[in-house]
């Protein structure tokens, strides 16, 4: 955002437009949400406690009694500081006795240029709040760049940020503590996007394409997907299988490790093929494209050497579950797959602990391995090994219960099959799976997404 600012800046809109800007914005979001009551802005020595200047003159223009409380003077000079020069209403210690007396705080102490761990005297006042808040930008403490808190942050029940989201709006915890957000236009150039060059996105439609099968087309034009079933869990591979087809797979065949397994899949869905030949002859047939390596797998050697040999020849490997914990310490046993899916636990086990800057961690993870790390969660985390990153975050909580992993790993691989590349298919696989677990709502069971998938892909086609 800083350096938006500076692009906007140098692009000739003034520092001092786009703050006034800002400062109307939050404003208006305050006016729209709250009635006129005793008002404490808490304002930073920087550019957000500048907004924070024009919010309160802003709201005592239109009746409020609004007080400021300075952390710190703004630097003479600065944007800042001009409009702190601009408020003539009535300052307050910036003490707990100030904050206890607010029915409402707006939040202006740090923003983008949060520079070390909240604490101190700023800690203090900004956990003394109990009246609701409504924070400049993001609630001070939280990242902007990867929804961490450093030191403390407070819960805001409203974000007012400008131009764009930025991850600590989409990444918990900072998620979680910017309340209801709004993005307000103040006035940056479209061009300034470019300028900028952004690495990071949410994730939406606008970011990837979902294959439609031509009017010619066959089932072999669609892809085939291989999932390796294993012996004791075959409920996994069975909801890899259901969810790949779902997602547009032209032919399915599952891997039975051995003949008893192979009749209990047998068993289930008529469209999927089980075979009992072994890894070897069905790698021999480059037609199935696909491979889904991990969900119902021991963490083991030959689940390592299977995950080896399919990515050896040439397949398009979605590596889960089994697979990555068979990787245990050991990231470069999944160099070359297309797709991994971890979610915290495997992550750390492969790659190390996350650490509070998630979106540097799965990115450094897709560069060692070469694959597309998604790194899942309620906040799942989409990193290409050249640096890009998109953010999920249309997941619903309902997702949080066993299988709803497998199905994700045969969304991506029923798009790869389908000719998309791995990070968009990873993307759009991530999206489809939230949706349509919105559509489900509460109740939901893994069994259930491949089955709204139709409904979710026709909406998505259609539009
Ligand atoms: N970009 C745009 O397009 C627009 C941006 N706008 C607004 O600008 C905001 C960014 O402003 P900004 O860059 O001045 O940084 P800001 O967050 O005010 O903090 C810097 C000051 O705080 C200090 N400080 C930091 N952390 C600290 C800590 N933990 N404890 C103590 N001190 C700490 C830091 O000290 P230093 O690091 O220099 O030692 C420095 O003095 C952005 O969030 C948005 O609200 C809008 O006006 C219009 C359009
Ligand atoms: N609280 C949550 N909110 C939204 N999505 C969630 C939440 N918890 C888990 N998920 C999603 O559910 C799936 C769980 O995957 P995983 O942990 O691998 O489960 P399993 O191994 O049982 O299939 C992931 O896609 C993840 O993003
Ligand atoms: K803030």
């Amino acid at each position: 955002m800083t350096r938006a600012d500076a692009a906007a800046i140098a692009g000739g809109i003034p520092g001092l437009t786009l703050m006034e800007a800002a400062g109307r914005a939050v404003a208006r979001a305050v006016m729209r949400r709250f009635r006129p009551v005793r008002t404490l802005v808490l304002a930073g020595p920087g550019n957000n406690g500048g907004d924070g200047y024009v919010v309160a003159r802003l709201l005592e223009q239109a009746g409020w009694p609004v007080v400021v409380a300075a952390l710190a003077p703004p630097r003479p000079g600065t944007d800042a500081a001009a409009v702190a020069a601009r408020w003539r209403g009535p300052m307050a210690d910036f003490s707990t006795a100030s904050v206890a007396r607010a029915g409402l705080v707006i939040d202006a102490v740090f923003g983008a240029g949060l520079s070390k761990p909240v604490d101190g005297l700023a800690a203090e006042v900004l956990g003394a709040v109990t009246a609701p808040v409504v924070a400049v930008d993001v609630p001070s403490g939280v990242d902007g760049a990867t929804g961490a808190v450093r030191g403390f942050a407070p819960q805001a029940a409203l974000t007012v940020t400008f131009f764009r989201l930025k991850p600590g709006h989409l990444l918990y915890p900072g998620r979680g503590l910017c309340g209801e957000v709004v993005l307000a236009d103040i006035g940056l150039p479209a061009g300034v996007l470019a300028a900028i060059a952004p690495r990071a996105w949410r994730n939406g439609p606008g970011l990837w394409r979902l294959p439609r099968p031509g009017a010619d087309s066959h089932k072999y034009a669609r892809g085939h997907v291989a999932v390796v079933a294993g012996a004791g869990m075959t409920g996994a591979a069975r909801l890899v299988a259901g969810a790949a087809r779902r997602a547009g797979a032209g032919l399915l065949t599952l891997l039975a490790p051995d003949a008893a397994t192979a009749s209990v899949l047998r068993a289930g869905d008529p469209g999927v093929m089980v075979s009992e030949a072994g890894a070897e002859s069905l790698l021999a047939d480059a037609r199935i494209g696909s491979w889904v390596v991990g969900p119902g797998l021991p963490p083991d050697a030959a689940t390592r050497a299977l995950l080896r040999q399919a990515i050896a020849a040439g397949r398009r490997v979605v590596a889960d579950a089994g697979a990555l914990r068979a990787a245990t310490g050991d990231p470069d046993a999944l160099a070359g797959a297309a797709v991994l899916t971890p979610h915290a636990g495997e992550f750390s086990a492969v790659f190390g602990p996350p650490g509070d800057d998630r979106p540097a961690a799965a990115r450094a993870a897709a560069a060692r391995t070469g694959a597309v790390v998604v790194l899942k969660g309620a906040d799942s985390i989409i990193a290409a090994p050249d640096g890009r990153i998109v953010i999920n975050a249309n997941a619903p909580p309902w997702l949080a219960t066993g299988g709803t992993g497998d199905v994700l790993a045969g969304i991506a691989a029923g798009l790869l099959a389908q000719g998309m590349a791995p990070f968009e298919a990873a993307c759009a696989a991530c999206f489809l799976h939230g949706e349509a677990a919105h559509r489900i709502g509460p109740g939901l069971v893994a069994e259930d997404i491949a089955d709204h998938l139709k409904h979710v892909l026709a909406a998505r086609l259609r539009s």
